[in-house]
Formats: C-alpha cells, sequence, structure tokens
C-alpha cells in the first residue's frame, strides 16, 4: 500500500526534493537558534561589546530571513506537490468511473462515489504533502535536539530523555482511538452525501408527497450520528492538547529545577541554561508533530484505501485484448440461445434466438418485468450476456470495440436525461463534433425548430438541470434530435412516447418514424397502437419469447398478444 503510493510521487520528484530541502533546511536553523541564545548569553553580553552584539543581532536577522523564505517555499512548493498527487488521482478514478459498467452503478451510491472523487482524495493530498516530510523533520529534530542538549550537558539531557517515553505512551493511546474516530467520521460523511443527493435529486417527489417531515427526521438522524462521532473526535482531542500541553510545562518545571541545581553547582552556564531550556521546547515539538501526522495519516490511507478499491474494481465489461473497431455496420442483429440475469440466482432470459433483419422495426411488448428493456440493454453491452451470442452483421458483439459499438447504436428513453446547459449542448451530445448547421437540421428533423424560435435566447436557451425547464414532448423532441446528429444504423426506441398526450404523441411518432427510416429499429412499446406497423412483433413473457409475427398475424393466431390487443382496445 505505501509502495503505491509513493509511486505517486515519481513524476514530481523534482517538487518533492525542493520541497523536503527546503524544509530540512528550515528545521535546522530552528535548532540552531537556541544555541545562538546560548552563545550569546554566554559569550556576547559579558564582553559588553555592543559592535558584537549588534552584529550578531544582524546575523540573526539574516537567518531569520533565511528561514522566512524556505517557509513560503515549503508550504507554496509542498502544497503544490500534494494538489498534482490530488489531481492526478482525481483524474484516474473520474476516468475509471468512466469504464464501469451499469452492474457497478446499480450496487453503488452516487454519494458515496462523488466523496471518492472529492473528499477523499482532498485527505490524501494533505498526507501526500505532509506525511513523509513532517515525519523526517520530526525525526530530525528529535535527534538533533537531544545531540545539542547532550553538547550543553549530559546530566540534564538524559532526566529530559527519561520523560519521553511517558509522553509517546500519552500521545499513541490518544493517536489510535482518534484513528478509529476519524474511520467512523467518514462513514458518516458518507451517508450524509447519499441522503442530500437523494434527497435534492428527488425533491420534486419529496414535495409532491408532501413527505418533508418524513425526509427531516432521516436527515435528522445522520445529522446527530455525524455530531455524536465529531463531538468523540473533539473529545479525544481535548483531552491529548491539554495533556500534552500539562506534561510539556511539567517538563519544563523539571529541567528548570535540574537545571537551576546544575547552575548554582557549577556544572551549568547560564547560557547553557537558557539554551537548554529553549532546546526542551524544540526536543518535544516533534511529538505534536508526530499527533498531527497520526491525525491526518489515517484520514489519508482510509481514503488512499478507498481510492485504490475503485481503481481495482475490474471493469466487468471492457474492450477484448483483440477487439477490432466494427466496420459501418447495417444492422442485421442475431440473439443465439442468450440467457441472462442480473443476479446469478434469477434468470431473467433463458435462451433466447431472435433475428431482426437490416434496416426493419422489431416492436417487444409483453408484460411489465418479462424482460423486454434487458434484451435491448444486451444490445450495446451495458450487461454482458451469461450464455449464447448477440451479433451484428455476422460479428460477435464482444469481439468489437465499445466505443465503436455503441458509437453506431442510438438510444431515446422513456426518461431522457439531459444535461444542465443550453439546448445547443444537449443536442451537440448527440455527436460533438457537429457543426451549427448540422445542429439546427437536427432540430428541425425533430420538430423542434418552433419552439426554439420562440425562446428569446433560441439555442442558447439553458434547459436547467436534467431539462427540467422543458416539457416531456420537448425533453422527447430534444433526445430525438441528438439521434438525427448521432445517425446511428440501430436504434433503440424506449417506450418513447408513453407519457405525451394523444397530439404531441402523434407528432412525436411521425419524428421517430422518420428517424427510423432505414435503420435497424428496436421499440419497447406498451402502447400496442404505437407499434402496430413494426415489421415484427415480438411478445415476451416469464418463459422468453412467446410469439412474433406481424401485427394481423398475431391477432390471429389467439394467443398472448391477441389478449394483450384486447386488453388495451377492448375487442
Ligand atoms: N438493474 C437491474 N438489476 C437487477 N434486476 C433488474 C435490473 N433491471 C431490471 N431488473 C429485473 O429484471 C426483470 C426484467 O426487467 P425489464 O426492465 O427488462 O422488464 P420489462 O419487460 O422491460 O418491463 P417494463 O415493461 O415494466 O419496463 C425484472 O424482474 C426486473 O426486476
Amino acid at each position: 500500500m505505501l509502495r503505491r503510493f509513493f509511486s505517486y510521487y515519481k513524476p514530481y520528484k523534482g517538487l518533492f526534493i525542493l520541497d523536503f530541502c527546503c524544509a530540512v533546511l528550515s528545521g535546522l536553523l530552528e535548532l540552531g537558534f537556541p544555541m545562538a541564545v546560548k552563545l550569546f548569553v554566554d559569550e556576547l553580553l559579558p564582553s559588553q561589546e555592543w559592535t558584537w552584539i549588534i552584529a550578531a543581532s544582524a546575523a540573526l536577522l539574516a537567518i531569520y530571513f533565511v528561514n522566512t523564505g524556505l517557509m513560503a517555499v515549503v508550504v507554496y512548493w509542498g502544497h503544490m506537490l500534494g494538489i498534482n498527487i490530488e489531481t492526478e488521482m482525481r483524474r484516474k478514478s473520474f476516468d475509471h468511473l468512466q469504464k464501469l459498467s451499469f452492474r457497478f452503478y446499480d450496487n453503488h451510491k452516487t454519494g458515496h462515489l462523488v466523496a471518492r472523487v472529492t473528499k477523499d482524495l482532498e485527505e490524501i493530498g494533505e498526507v501526500a504533502h505532509h506525511g513523509p516530510e513532517d515525519l523526517f523533520i520530526a525525526i530530525m529534530t528529535f535527534f538533533g535536539a537531544f545531540a545539542l542538549m547532550f553538547t550543553v550537558n549530559a546530566k540534564l539531557a538524559l532526566i529530559t530523555a527519561a520523560i519521553v517515553p511517558v509522553v509517546a505512551w500519552v500521545t499513541s493511546r490518544y493517536g489510535a482511538r482518534m484513528t478509529r474516530n476519524w474511520q467512523a467520521l467518514y462513514g458518516r460523511v458518507g451517508d450524509f452525501n447519499v441522503r442530500i443527493e437523494e434527497n435534492v435529486g428527488g425533491m420534486r417527489v419529496v414535495q409532491a408527497f408532501a413527505n418533508e417531515d418524513h425526509e427531516r427526521s432521516l436527515f435528522a438522524r445522520d445529522n446527530a450520528n455525524y455530531r455524536r462521532t465529531k463531538l468523540d473526535a473533539y473529545k479525544i482531542m481535548a483531552a491529548s492538547t491539554s495533556l500534552s500541553y500539562m506534561s510539556m510545562r511539567l517538563i519544563q518545571l523539571v529541567v528548570m529545577i535540574a537545571g537551576s541545581y546544575l547552575v548554582l553547582t557549577g556544572e551549568l552556564s547560564n547560557g547553557g541554561f537558557v539554551g537548554f531550556l529553549l532546546l526542551v521546547n524544540v526536543f518535544f515539538r516533534p511529538i505534536d508533530k508526530i499527533n498531527s501526522v497520526i491525525e491526518t495519516y489515517p484520514k489519508g490511507i482510509a481514503g488512499f484505501q478507498r481510492y485504490t478499491a475503485l481503481l481495482d474494481t475490474e471493469p466487468d465489461i471492457a474492450d477484448a485484448p483483440d477487439a477490432i473497431v466494427a466496420p459501418q455496420l447495417t444492422g442485421e442483429i442475431r440473439y443465439q440461445g442468450v440467457t441472462f440475469g442480473y443476479t446469478g440466482e434469477r434468470p431473467i432470459l433463458k435462451g433466447i434466438d431472435l433475428t431482426i433483419e437490416a434496416g426493419k422495426t422489431v416492436a417487444f411488448v409483453g408484460p411489465s418485468g418479462a424482460g423486454k428493456t434487458t434484451i435491448c440493454s444486451l444490445l450495446p453491452r451495458f450487461y454482458e450476456v451469461d450464455g449464447g451470442m448477440i451479433t451484428i452483421d455476422g460479428i460477435d458483439i464482444r469481439s468489437m470495440t465499445l466505443a465503436s459499438l455503441r458509437g453506431q447504436i442510438g438510444i431515446v428513453q422513456q426518461d431522457v436525461f439531459l444535461f444542465g446547459g443550453t439546448i445547443r449542448e444537449n443536442i451537440a451530445y448527440g455527436r460533438l463534433d457537429a457543426s451549427e448547421s448540422d445542429i439546427i437540421e437536427a432540430a428541425r428533423r425533430a420538430r423542434l425548430g418552433e419552439m426554439i424560435d420562440a425562446m428569446p435566447l433560441g439555442f442558447d436557451t439553458i434547459i436547467g438541470e436534467r431539462g427540467v425547464k422543458l416539457s416531456g414532448g420537448q425533453k422527447q423532441r430534444l433526445a430525438i434530435a441528438r439521434m438525427f446528429l448521432k445517425n446511428p444504423p440501430i436504434l433503440i426506441l424506449d417506450e418513447a412516447t408513453s407519457a405525451l398526450d394523444t397530439q404531441t404523441e402523434r407528432e412525436i411518432q411521425q419524428s421517430l418514424s422518420e428517424l427510423s427510416q432505414g435503420r435497424t429499429t428496436l421499440v419497447i412499446a406498451h402502447r400496442l397502437a404505437t407499434i402496430r406497423n413494426a415489421d415484427r412483433i415480438v411478445v415476451v413473457d416469464d418463459t422468453g419469447i412467446a410469439e412474433q409475427g406481424a401485427h394481423e398475424e398475431l391477432v390471429a393466431k389467439r394467443g398472448l398478444y391477441s389478449r394483450l390487443h384486447k386488453a388495451q382496445h377492448g375487442n
């Protein structure tokens, strides 16, 4: 884990060395200060030579300036090192999120994933910057100060060192409790994120059900849990801060008493006494530093563990090593003995055999939950078949690269997902390099022209988060415009018009049939009226494909389709 962590320093070796050297130099200068005071009291003061005193003060001033510069470098360049590592990790995790399959997103909560790419990485950045540097300097000052104390007075140095195990024990005891507490706090923050995400995202549902009080109480519970955990952390922090203050003062008192005795017996000079007291501060300061490393380290490491866990999650759907870029497809689709289940225990599709000729429209109908959407989700490899094979133009879809396969399949979903930008940006999502005239043409073909003309900002109109400022029909049209722009040979239309009024539905149906001209189209429909003209209707039930054929054929067959048809049309 640590080796992996340090591998992120590699590209920033220069920055790390600069930061590290400046920090070490600054630490050494800090160590030198008590010795300078000793010299001042023992040698310069008794000489009563103002020239020397002024010269020494000027030298000290120069050292302060140098140290100030060093500190500025450490703070700025050190943090730059941290943020560079954080940015690289963020790029990698976002990149990895793009590769993970629908199955991964089915099983993970958005709030937790957002926390991984934001908060977790922030903590790692802090540790990346402070961790190794603080630890090294702490060790260096600790031993450096002890060596200097020893040269000033060995007896006093040994007495001081004897107290170290007590302070270290107190520190480590609190450190371990702090670590556990930070980990708990992480979980709480994740819960929080999920709750807020879901609440804000689903605010329309919350308010429509007037369930604000219920939401408030759920949130209050999370909020209280977070508060409790954080208070526990502060309790530990209060105990450890006050205890370390107390132990520091007690040590100073011990040194003062023992030092006074040594001064009176002539074993220690006045300068040595003052210098030693200053050195004691420097000697014990690293313990504070180690404390702060102990505090940030578990946060960073816990974040790093979650980061690596995300990065190590193998995408369960990826390009095969020898995947080919799919040629321009005509769209002849074949399902051969396809079996599939979302979970191992319950297969949804059992041995589906189906051929769809290029350019034809096939409609899937059947009871809710039968697996119509699932059949279509397998085509762009959103989920991978468990058995059997799907081919397009005779090529197994698993042997094509995902990008070249999905680039040739267009999907218009019932619940159109739009991004929060402008109408132009949302249409252009269909083909990012589309020209302005292509976008205008796509909007015209999707019958969006009038609506856009009526808007003061036209194509630059902001449509709100997920397109809230558009009507259901307008969203559908926008999704269709995207498809005209994408121009794929294969289309999947998922209940695209079921939520619209009759007039809008008719208009959108016209756009859709125009869109499906010359493309292989898979329609998932409940409204049988809208698919009457499909080249073929495939009736799906729990057992698989129950029957298939043209509308008239299926009505005459008096099977499931005929029953569904009767139920919807009453004849
Ligand atoms: N992401 C998923 N994870 C686990 N199970 C799922 C998932 N999506 C669908 N299912 C289950 O798979 C079965 C088939 O669902 P599917 O959405 O394909 O049905 P459908 O025929 O399209 O239904 P509807 O007409 O209601 O949309 C259902 O039992 C459903 O609960």
